[in-house]
């Protein structure tokens, strides 16, 4: 099945000058963000997009993955709760789940976001964007774009498709599949076991499929804490999904199209199914950039510095801002890349000193490094923010690590009878400051920007207990944590 096509683009909006203050060159979350804080600054600003304006994030990936799955994690939550659970004890109403899910993706139009642009004074140009040597970009349509100050390639992310005998052929689903497809698969085999799995395996399993997911690696979620992925595959395993560690995918076979696909391991066993999602990663959309007429690599991620930019390009016009650099391949810090791009374009335009050796500055992305948070909207929730205890160990600090039982919280007995979960704070020794949280349990993900002002706020633990938790909330976790680091 064919991912959702975009619908009816709307029409460009006429562009009067083709030279502006700053290129932007794609127009997901990340682009969109570039283009706001430079034309706040004062710059002008043009954004090239492709397909939708809104990229990745509004229609294949974050809005229609999560509208997807809050239902699942509600139900699951109401499950828990004495009073209701025999309310909600049928099945999810599957047209309904699936009718919100395409009213979070907009419907794959963009009309909505186009608009904002042009209210927010940026200009819009609609085709494919390729560079054409310094400062200047070609659109597909012939015109072509010169940047004053800067052009910032915000082009993102595609999946990877493994190079496996047979896999091309078979027309597999993709993370673009998984969040638009309008029938639940009878049967769904996913490969890999990161987010995308994680996610995707838990919505169409409490949609009805019946799902095999098959992860090459010994667990879940493979870059948190390993009890994120031991908790969540035990849900899953509950939830009637079948999951298998330490395979390898040999070779897929889809005989007529539209037809079942089968799986044959590298153990020789089949699986028979009828879509198969790849969830094995992403690569950047580089390849058709034009890349090579700045003497970059087409298909590589770009390299870029503290402040998103370039190293090594004649003038410094060049930035590499969201998915597209592989910092941290989330909206949030695409995001917060864009403020701190958008921040140090402006601040060279104007000739103003970049803050570069202030590393909490307003011009370097310090928090790519240090802090960045994630959500995995599971059941249950996994969250974490900065380094686990194993990375931590592996850059080298002086660590305790203190777990908590997150069930043993007044707050979280209340929020669910039975409820399951664990904390973790890994401190750094030496400066007695947080350098990592994680917390997987019901509910988590709301908990998670606590711990993401400590580790970035760099607050001494010994200030953190003074930070006292209402009761009777899940918050209360951080105080049982604290008392455990003290004892
Ligand atoms: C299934 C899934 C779920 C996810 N869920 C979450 C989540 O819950 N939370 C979270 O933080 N992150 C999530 N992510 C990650 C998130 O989607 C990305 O980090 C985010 O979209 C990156 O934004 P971006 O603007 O850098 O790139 P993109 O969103 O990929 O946007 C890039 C844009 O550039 C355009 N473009 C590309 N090449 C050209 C060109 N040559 N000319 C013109 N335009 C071009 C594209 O059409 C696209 O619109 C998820 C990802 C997936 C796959
Ligand atoms: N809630 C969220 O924040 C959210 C949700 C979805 C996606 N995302 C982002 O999107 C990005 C992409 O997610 P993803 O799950 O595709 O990538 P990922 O890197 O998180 O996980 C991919 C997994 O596939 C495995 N893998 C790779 N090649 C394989 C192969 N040939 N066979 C079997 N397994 C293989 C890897 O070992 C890894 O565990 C992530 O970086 C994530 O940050 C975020």
């Amino acid at each position: 099945m064919a991912a959702t096509e975009p619908r009816h683009p709307a029409q460009p909006t006429p562009v009067a000058d083709e030279t502006y203050d700053v290129v932007v060159l794609g127009g997901g979350p990340t682009g969109e963000n570039v283009a706001d804080r430079v034309h706040a600054a004062g710059l002008s600003a043009v954004l090239v997009e492709s397909e939708l304006v809104g990229g990745e994030c509004s229609y294949w990936a974050c809005m229609p993955s999560k509208a997807l799955l809050r239902p699942v994690t509600a139900r699951a939550d109401a499950r828990q709760v004495p009073g209701l659970r025999d309310a909600v004890a049928g099945p999810l109403d599957t047209p309904a789940v699936l009718a919100h899910r395409d009213a979070f993706a907009s419907h794959w139009n963009d009309d909505g976001q186009a608009r904002w642009l042009d209210g927010a004074g940026i200009d819009l140009v609609r085709g494919h964007g390729r560079l054409a040597g310094p400062r200047r970009v070609a659109v597909d349509d012939g015109r072509v774009l010169t940047a004053r100050h800067a052009v910032a390639v915000c082009t993102g992310s595609r999946p990877v498709l493994p190079d496996i005998p047979g896999l091309a052929a078979a027309k597999p689903w993709t993370s673009r599949d998984a969040t638009s497809a309008k029938e639940v698969p009878g049967r769904l085999v996913v490969v890999g076991g990161g987010v995308v799995g994680v996610e995707m395996a838990t919505a169409w399993r409490a949609l009805g499929a019946s799902v095999t997911l098959l992860v090459r690696g010994d667990g879940l979620l493979p870059r948190m804490e390993p009890f994120a992925g031991h908790l969540v595959a035990e849900s899953l395993a509950e939830a009637g999904a079948f999951l298998r560690t330490g395979v390898e995918v040999r070779e897929v076979r889809r005989e007529a199209p539209g037809g079942p696909v089968t799986v044959v391991l590298a153990a020789g066993d089949e699986i028979v199914a009828d879509e198969l999602l790849i969830a094995t990663g992403r690569a950047p959309r580089t390849d058709d950039l034009g890349l090579e007429t700045v003497g970059l690599t087409p298909g590589a991620w770009l390299d870029v510095d503290d402040s998103l930019r370039v190293p090594g390009v004649t003038g410094g016009w060049l930035y590499g801002v969201g998915d597209v650099n592989h910092r941290a391949l989330l909206t949030h810090q695409g995001k917060y890349q864009a403020r701190i791009a958008g921040a140090a374009i402006a601040a060279r335009a104007r000739r103003v000193p970049i803050l570069e050796s202030d590393r909490w500055g307003a011009h370097t992305a310090t928090a790519d490094t240090a802090a960045v948070p994630q959500v995995v909207f599971s059941d249950p929730e996994a969250a974490s923010v900065g380094l686990t205890a194993a990375q931590a160990e592996r850059a080298g600090y002086r660590t305790r690590v203190v777990d908590q039982d997150l069930g043993a919280v007044a707050g979280a007995s209340l929020y669910a009878d039975g409820y399951r979960g664990r904390a973790r704070m890994v401190v750094d020794l030496d400066r007695e400051v947080l350098l990592g949280a994680t917390f997987v349990g019901p509910g988590v993900g709301e908990l998670l920007h606590s711990a993401t002002i400590a580790v970035a706020g760099e607050i001494p633990v010994e200030r953190l207990w003074h930070a006292v938790p209402a009761y009777p909330t899940i918050s209360e976790v951080w105080l049982r944590l604290l008392e455990a680091y003290r004892d």
